[in-house]
């Protein structure tokens, strides 16, 4: 018997990072289509296109979506939380599991909304789930169980890294691993548009540029070098990358990245500062 052959898992908020953790899941055979329920607010044509690319079941009868769920995944923007949970509180009870991957809002937040002594477990996943590729932070709550523990780990498996963190160091994951993804992505975006004014074909650049960043992310994998000895490794004395690296000294770049950080985290606090149990501030 698998460990999910008697779950039924439900996503609440059925966008664009859930669909990345169904598309995982049924990759891996984690559990079959049917297994797996959506909803959302008001987005039909996502909702059907759920239905439609992965033979999932969707619907906003929430009747039929709780009957049997052992699994809920929350997945609704922060401003969406308090609308979601008064529309799903009536159907669940503490023998099922919930699991959110909603940046800020903290686990005490759904324990006063949700029925007594919840099992919650907290995540925060990135959109390289997409392709298996997920660094994923997990962080439990006060009810949750080992088995609950293992369950959320073996789902999120499906979609990259799983690592254990304390609810508080979810903040800095979300700055870190949450929205990093989106600041490589403006790297590469401003290497692409550079390449492409000097002259390279926009395939030619994009291919290299890939290709840079898998490489440069392989050696940090593979080998037990700082990031700074092999930036260092790469830079020739009176060479091409010092000369790069020393344009980007000048531009303070590195206190330009650690205030993107700071920021990322800051609002990750916000968030939960606005969903505090008991506030009804948002
Ligand atoms: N996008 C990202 O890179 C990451 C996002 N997250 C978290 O994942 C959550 C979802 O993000 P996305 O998938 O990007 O957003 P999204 O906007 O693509 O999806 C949210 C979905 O929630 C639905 N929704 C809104 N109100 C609802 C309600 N009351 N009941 C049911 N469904 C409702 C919307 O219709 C929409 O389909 C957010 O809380 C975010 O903090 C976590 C890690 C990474
Ligand atoms: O920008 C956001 O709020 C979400 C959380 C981490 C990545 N995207």
């Amino acid at each position: 018997m698998t460990l999910f052959e008697k779950e039924k898992i439900v996503f609440i908020g059925a966008g664009s990072m859930a669909e990345s953790i169904i598309k995982g899941l049924l990759k891996n055979e984690i559990l079959p289509p049917g297994q797996i329920w959506a909803t959302n607010h008001s987005d039909d044509i996502k909702l059907n296109k759920l239905k439609t690319d992965y033979s999932i079941e969707a619907t906003r009868d929430y009747n039929e979506l709780f009957e049997n769920a052992t699994m809920i995944i929350l997945a609704v923007k922060p401003k969406d939380v308090r609308e979601s949970i008064d529309a799903i509180r009536s159907y669940i009870t503490n023998d099922q599991l919930i699991i959110s991957i909603i940046a800020g809002v903290s686990i005490d937040f759904f324990a006063e909304h949700l029925p007594d002594k919840m099992p919650i477990i907290r995540t925060m996943p990135n959109t390289s789930a997409a392709v298996g590729y997920s660094a994923t932070a997990i962080a439990k709550g006060s009810y949750t169980t080992d088995e609950h523990l293992i369950k959320a780990k073996e789902l999120f498996s499906a979609i990259g890294t799983v690592t254990t963190v304390e609810e508080d160091e979810l903040h800095t994951v979300t700055g870190i691993s949450g929205s990093g993804p989106a600041y490589l992505y403006y790297l590469a975006e401003a290497m692409e548009e550079k390449a492409i004014e000097f002259g390279l074909p926009q395939g030619t650049a994009r291919h290299l540029i890939i290709q840079t960043f898998l490489g440069a992310a392989e050696m940090m994998n593979r080998t037990e070098e700082s990031p700074r000895k092999l930036r260092q490794q790469v830079t020739s004395p009176k060479g091409t990358t010092e000369a790069g690296i020393q344009a980007l000294e000048d531009h303070h770049l590195k206190r330009a990245i650690h205030e993107c950080i700071s920021a990322a985290v800051h609002r990750s606090r916000e968030l939960e500062e606005l969903y505090k149990p008991s506030t009804k501030n948002n």
